[in-house]
């Protein structure tokens, strides 16, 4: 096999990074298993933290999502039910948890900048710098309905605005540290002037004035994960990220990936070692590789059952489909717009055209392919592709890949709440660490160190 081009030497003592990221429960998620956990409670996340503490995984990361997505006056089949905040789950589980990092998803299109700041920042200070932020702009305008402001921003200014309440947060982060709190209680102020300086960002999209009222933390700030795969979010993360959460995660993509991402940072002067690049997947481990696959099948049948296959596709077409038959063709009918409708999920004008386009192509697809419906949407669902193998096989995989610098670890979304993560810890990594591309102890306190980053 020749030597991919990844935009970084191939490096023999590369590691595996581990993360789990759990989006909630959702349609990849079994839940419907009678031993899967309730996915609210905090004895669930006190044994899942736990379980990947001793597993000596870099971290464990929560998704976000500020509202129930709608389908005829009911919860959308496909969505995922029920999500406490990050930040909150995560504060919980930083005084059961020693070494694990804890990143938070959150948004910065709706959320307002120094509010979101200051809570990343005391997790960070209460974790004892084991804190990071998945940076996200979200794309619906449901979730937009949730806030003062309504349904905004169209794609490219979501960014602008990312970019201005990331470079908010950097200074907001380190503007002090407990080093610079006087100790002698006569002095005029308990911080020196050019510690509290106003921080300050006034612009069409961000306004924020603010004093930072946490100290600096143990990694010195919060780690900045970038989850968005546009040019926009490819452009943030060249800028200001520590990591991506890529959706690149098939081998030939994630290269070009790499590659791509690798020259976006040198351009913003960046050495290509400073970000970690961390795609998301689904891992199914079985005995055999056979038992491996059967297990995927099933998984990925339970996933879009025909009931959620038909619901997928009414949130694209705004309508009740509920009389085509799964295993049938795709309706040919035109969409409308209407409750279900996408465009109320990506709020950019443009967006009928997009959906009519997404229905040709999806057209197109079944009719090479002679799908049904169910059968389509199995092939284009998001998350609906696994990795399954034997351990042994994917780990010789992963290691491969990091070693060429294809990337730098993964992110895995468990798709049972437990069982997936018992695999994980107690078959997966004992093969890695057989490979020597993954840790045998904690050697390092903080995420920022797990992950190999520079220091602030
Ligand atoms: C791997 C991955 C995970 C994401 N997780 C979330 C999430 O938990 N919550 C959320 O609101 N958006 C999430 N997003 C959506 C992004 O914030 C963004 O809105 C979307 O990808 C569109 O931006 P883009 O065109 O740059 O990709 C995620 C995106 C990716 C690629």
């Amino acid at each position: 096999m020749s030597t991919p081009d990844t935009g970084a030497p191939y490096d023999a003592d590369a590691q595996v990074h581990l993360g789990v990221f759990y989006p909630g429960i959702g349609p990849q998620t079994v839940w419907e298993d009678a031993k899967a956990p309730d996915q609210v409670s905090p004895e669930t996340f006190l044994r899942v933290a736990q379980t990947l503490e001793r597993g000596l995984f870099d971290a464990f990361f929560l998704g976000d999502g500020q509202r129930v997505r709608e389908n005829r006056g009911a919860a959308l089949a496909t969505d995922i039910a029920g999500r406490p905040d990050a930040i909150t789950q995560l504060s919980a589980l930083a005084g059961v948890t020693s070494r694990i990092g804890l990143v938070a998803t959150q948004n910065t299109t709706y959320s307002l900048p120094v509010d979101l700041v200051r809570r990343l920042g005391s997790l960070d200070v209460l974790s004892d710098g084991r804190a990071g932020w998945n940076i996200v702009t979200t794309d619906n305008a449901w979730t937009g309905e949730n806030f003062r402001r309504g349904g905004w921003l169209p794609h490219e200014h979501r960014y602008e605005r990312a970019t201005e309440l990331v470079e908010l947060a950097k200074e907001y982060w380190v503007a002090w540290s407990l080093a610079d709190v006087a100790t002698d209680a006569r002095q005029d102020s308990w911080l020196p002037a050019d510690r509290s300086a106003v921080i300050a960002r006034h612009s069409d999209l961000l306004h924020a004035t603010a004093i930072s009222t946490v100290p600096s933390s143990k990694q010195g700030r919060p780690v900045l994960f970038q989850a968005g795969d546009s040019v926009g979010g490819r452009d943030l993360a060249a800028r200001h990220a520590d990591v991506v959460f890529s959706a690149n995660n098939e081998f030939d993509a994630a290269v070009a990936y790499a590659r791509d991402l690798r020259a976006r940072l040198s351009a913003h002067g960046r050495s290509t070692d400073s970000l970690r690049i961390l795609p998301g997947v689904t891992v199914i481990i079985g005995d055999t590789p056979e038992d491996a696959d059967e297990k995927a099948r099933w998984l990925r049948e339970n996933a879009y059952n025909p009931h959620r296959a038909i619901a997928f596709l009414e949130h694209y077409w705004g309508q009740d489909l509920s009389a085509y038959d799964p295993d049938g063709p795709l309706p040919d009918i035109d969409p409308i717009d209407g409750e279900l409708d996408p465009s109320r999920g990506t709020l950019a004008i443009a967006d009928r055209t997009g959906k009519l386009d997404q229905i040709t192509q999806w057209r197109a697809l079944a009719a090479e392919k002679g799908l049904s419906i169910r059968q389509l949407v199995l092939e284009v669902a998001p998350n609906s592709r696994y990795l399954a193998g034997t351990a042994g096989q994917i780990a010789d995989r992963w290691a491969y890949w990091v070693r060429h610098r294809v990337v730098d670890g993964f992110n895995v979304n468990p798709y049972h709440l437990q069982d997936s993560i018992d695999d994980l810890v107690d078959r997966l990594v004992p093969e890695l660490q057989e490979r020597g591309v993954y840790r045998t102890e904690y050697t390092t306190e903080t995420l920022r160190d797990h992950l190999r980053l520079p220091a602030v």
